[in-house]
C-alpha cells in the first residue's frame, strides 16, 4: 500500500463550557442516553472548567509523533471540533488521495471501532473527491501498548504488600460485545481479557487480578458489560482485600473517564470502604507507544506480515471483514 497522508481519529471532547453541552447532543445523537445520566455526565466536565483533557492528549501524540515521520499528519474528531469531515475537506484540498488512519482506541466492538469507520464513511460522502481513508488494526496486544501499562502497574504496586490489580475498561452493552468481532464472537471482551493477561503477567505475575467495566451509561434495563468497579471495590473489602492497584487497561490516555470515574468516583468508593487505592498511569505520549503508531504505519506500508507485533494469541487483520463489530440495536 502507498499512503500519502497520516490521519489521527479520535472521540473528541469539549475545551471549554460553552463546548459542554453541544459536544454531548453530538456523542449521544439517537442513542437513547437517560437525562440524569447526561446532566452528570456534564457536570463532570463542568468540574473540569468544560476541558476535555483528549484534545490535549491528542495533540501531545502528534507533537510526539513528527520527529522524522514521513508522512504529513492530520487529526480529526468524531464529536468535537476538529471534526472528522473538516480534516477530510482540507486533506482533499491538499491533494491527498489515500491516507492510513489511528484510531485512539485498541478494541474491536461497534463503539471503538467499527463507528469509527462508519464516521470516516460519512465524513468522505459529504466531501467530494475525498481521499481514500484506511483504518490501522487493532493493538490491544501490541508490545507498545503492554509495556507502558505495566510499567504504570509495577511502579503503583512497588511498596504495597500484596495489592489486588484490578483492570478496567469502558463498559458497553453486553448485545454490542456479544456483536463484536466477526461474526459477533464477543471480541471486545476477548481482548480486554488478553491485555489485563499480558499486563499481569508483564508487571506482576504473583498478583492475583480481576479485570472490570467503569463508565456505564444508558437506561438501567438495558444489560451492560458488569460488575462495574465501585461494586467491584465493595466486594473486595467483604473478602477482606486491603490494597488495590487499579489500571485504566481500556485506555491510552487520561481520558475524562479517567479522571473522573476512577479518579474521584471509584477513590471515594474505596477511602469509604477503607481500601488503600491507587490508579496506575496510562500510555499517554510514552514513546514507546508513539512507536507502536509508527510500527503500525510501516506494517501496513511494507506489508512485511512476518513483522506482525503481538503478544497475542487473537488475531487482527487490516482490514475488517463486513460482519464485525455491527452496530447493536438500540432501544
Ligand atoms: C467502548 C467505548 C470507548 C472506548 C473507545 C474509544 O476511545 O472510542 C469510549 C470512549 C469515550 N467515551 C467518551 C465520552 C462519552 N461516551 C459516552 C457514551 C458511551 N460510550 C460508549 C462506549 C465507549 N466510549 C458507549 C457504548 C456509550 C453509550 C452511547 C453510545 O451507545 O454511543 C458519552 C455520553 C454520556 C455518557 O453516558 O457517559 C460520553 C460523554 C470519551 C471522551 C472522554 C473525554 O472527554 O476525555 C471517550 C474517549
Ligand atoms: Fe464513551
Amino acid at each position: 500500500m502507498v499512503y500519502d497522508a497520516f490521519l489521527l481519529l479520535s472521540f473528541g471532547g469539549p475545551e471549554g463550557q460553552d463546548d459542554v453541552l453541544p459536544f454531548l447532543e453530538n456523542v449521544t445523537r439517537g442513542r437513547g442516553i437517560p437525562r440524569e445520566r447526561l446532566e452528570a455526565v456534564a457536570g463532570h466536565y463542568r468540574h473540569f472548567g468544560g476541558v476535555s483533557p483528549i484534545n490535549a492528549q491528542c495533540r501531545e501524540l502528534i507533537e510526539a509523533l513528527r520527529p522524522g515521520f514521513e508522512l504529513p499528519i492530520y487529526w480529526g474528531n468524531r464529536n468535537w471540533h476538529p471534526m472528522l469531515a473538516d480534516t477530510v475537506r482540507q486533506m482533499r484540498d491538499d491533494g491527498v488521495q489515500r491516507a492510513i488512519a489511528f484510531v485512539t482506541s485498541p478494541f474491536g466492538s461497534y463503539s471503538s471501532c467499527r463507528q469509527y469507520r462508519d464516521d470516516i464513511d460519512r465524513a468522505r460522502a459529504e466531501v467530494p473527491g475525498a481521499p481514500v481513508i484506511d483504518k490501522i488494526r487493532h493493538y490491544h496486544d501490541h508490545p507498545g501498548y503492554i509495556a507502558p501499562h505495566a510499567d504504570a502497574v509495577r511502579a503503583a504496586v512497588a511498596g504495597r504488600t500484596s495489592p489486588r490489580l484490578v483492570f478496567t475498561a469502558h463498559s458497553i452493552p453486553t448485545s454490542m460485545n456479544a456483536a463484536s468481532g466477526p461474526g459477533g464472537v464477543g471480541r471486545y471482551q476477548a481482548q480486554l481479557l488478553e491485555t489485563a493477561r499480558l499486563v499481569a503477567a508483564q508487571a506482576a505475575p504473583e498478583l492475583s487480578w480481576d479485570l472490570v467495566w467503569q463508565s456505564r451509561s444508558g437506561p438501567p434495563q438495558v444489560p451492560w458489560l458488569e460488575p462495574d468497579i465501585n461494586d467491584h471495590l465493595e466486594q473486595l473489602a467483604k473478602d477482606g482485600v486491603t490494597e488495590v492497584v487499579v489500571s485504566p487497561i481500556g485506555f491510552i490516555s487520561d481520558h475524562l473517564e479517567v479522571l473522573w470515574d476512577l479518579d474521584e468516583e471509584a477513590k471515594a468508593t474505596a477511602d469509604r470502604l477503607g481500601l488503600d487505592y491507587v490508579r496506575a498511569a496510562t500510555p499517554g505520549a510514552d514513546p514507546r507507544f508513539v512507536d507502536l503508531i509508527r510500527e503500525l504505519v510501516a506494517e501496513r506500508v511494507l506489508a512485511h506480515g512476518n513483522v506482525r507485533h503481538a503478544l497475542g494469541t487473537i488475531p487482527t487483520w487490516d482490514f475488517c471483514p463486513a460482519d464485525c463489530c455491527v452496530s447493536p440495536k438500540r432501544p
